[in-house]
């Protein structure tokens, strides 16, 4: 394994977005495949994305899919040899630059959604919430789900870093009054902030996003050593499980920033299961699916088959609803 062709003077240089919890996630495939080929030397390369600076809506501003794309043009470019992403922040609805392939992930963190409250609260879940609280969140996703279990509840934005939201929750920094928050579990993992959970939502109650919890790592198509590399650290499970949920995203075609949730697992016999939903911001209209899949080969399959049983059950005109100006 040492013998990766190209490889003996190079340096591998990782691009990531300058977040803590994106250079986090680049150290640790870093070290993976420091792991993996001994001897080889990486670089981090933190990249400012032009996501990371615009403070406006980010619907405006083009969607998340800005925080992908400024790393991927350096890749593309040759300036880093492969970028680090968290697959739910890749758009579902644009195909990678030109040249670029996702060619690993490593093992999936815990995808589920997390309660935070602030420091000196002591709820412990919604429930505990009085009628009318506040419960940040910046995904339509999120929000759809909050509501249709308590639709008293204000949904206010927050955007930023995670531990600039966590500063705001606690009210260490202006801008936001809010009672609760919600987050990914797998951020915090990252940050070592998982204390600062207080619920747990089962994907019963808030079902994740697609890919939450994935890292995908990008590199050119015809860079052979890179490749060879990644396929060492890429996790068979984790792949099949984003190419189910991904190409069930695809196939709904919905906007940037899509009330979409999708969520597939794998038994220890090696069986798929496929859970997909799509919401009206309101969280009062759904469409759902759960289906199977017998192995990871048919992972792609499970996904269009997921989405043609939303379609069947009206996903189109829920994800039409709150479409940007719509
Ligand atoms: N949209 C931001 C984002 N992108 C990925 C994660 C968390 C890590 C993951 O789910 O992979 C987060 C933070 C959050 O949603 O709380």
């Amino acid at each position: 394994m040492t013998d990766i062709p190209g490889f003996v003077e190079r340096t591998l240089r990782i691009g990531t977005r300058s977040s803590p919890m994106a250079l986090v996630q680049a150290g640790h495939v870093a070290d993976l495949l420091r792991s993996r080929v001994p001897g080889l030397a990486t670089q981090t390369v933190p990249i400012t994305a032009s996501g990371d600076t615009w403070t406006g809506s980010l619907t405006e501003a083009g969607g998340k899919g800005l925080f992908v794309k400024d790393v991927d043009l350096r890749l593309q470019q040759g300036e880093v040899d492969v970028a680090v992403h968290c697959l739910k922040d890749v758009p579902g609805d644009q195909p990678l630059p030109d040249g670029l392939v996702f060619a690993a992930t490593p093992p999936r963190a815990d995808p589920l959604d997390v309660l935070l409250v602030p420091e000196a609260s002591t709820a412990a879940s919604l429930a505990d919430l009085p009628h009318g609280a506040a419960v940040a969140t910046s995904s339509v996703r999120r929000r759809a789900q909050l509501l249709a279990q308590r639709p008293d509840l204000r949904t206010p934005e927050v955007r930023g870093a995670v531990g600039t939201r966590l500063e705001k929750l606690d009210g260490l920094r202006d801008g936001l009054e809010a009672d609760a928050m919600v987050l990914a579990k797998a951020g915090l993992l990252r940050l070592g902030l998982t204390h600062r959970i207080r619920y747990e939502f089962p994907p019963t109650e808030m079902l994740p996003a697609v890919g939450a919890g994935v890292l995908a790592v990008h590199c050119r198509h015809d860079d052979d050593a890179v490749l060879a590399m990644l396929r060492l650290i890429d996790d068979p499970r984790t792949h099949a499980e984003a190419t189910a949920e991904r190409s069930m995203l695809q196939g709904l075609d919905g906007h940037c920033n899509s009330p979409v949730a999708g969520h597939c697992t794998t038994d220890d016999t090696g069986r798929l299961t496929l859970h997909g939903m799509v919401f009206t911001p309101d969280g009062r209209h759904t469409a759902h699916t759960q289906l199977g899949a017998p192995s990871a080969e048919s992972a792609a399959d499970l996904g269009t088959r997921a989405c043609t049983e939303l379609l069947r059950g009206g996903a189109r005109a829920i994800i039409d609803v709150s479409a940007p100006g719509g």
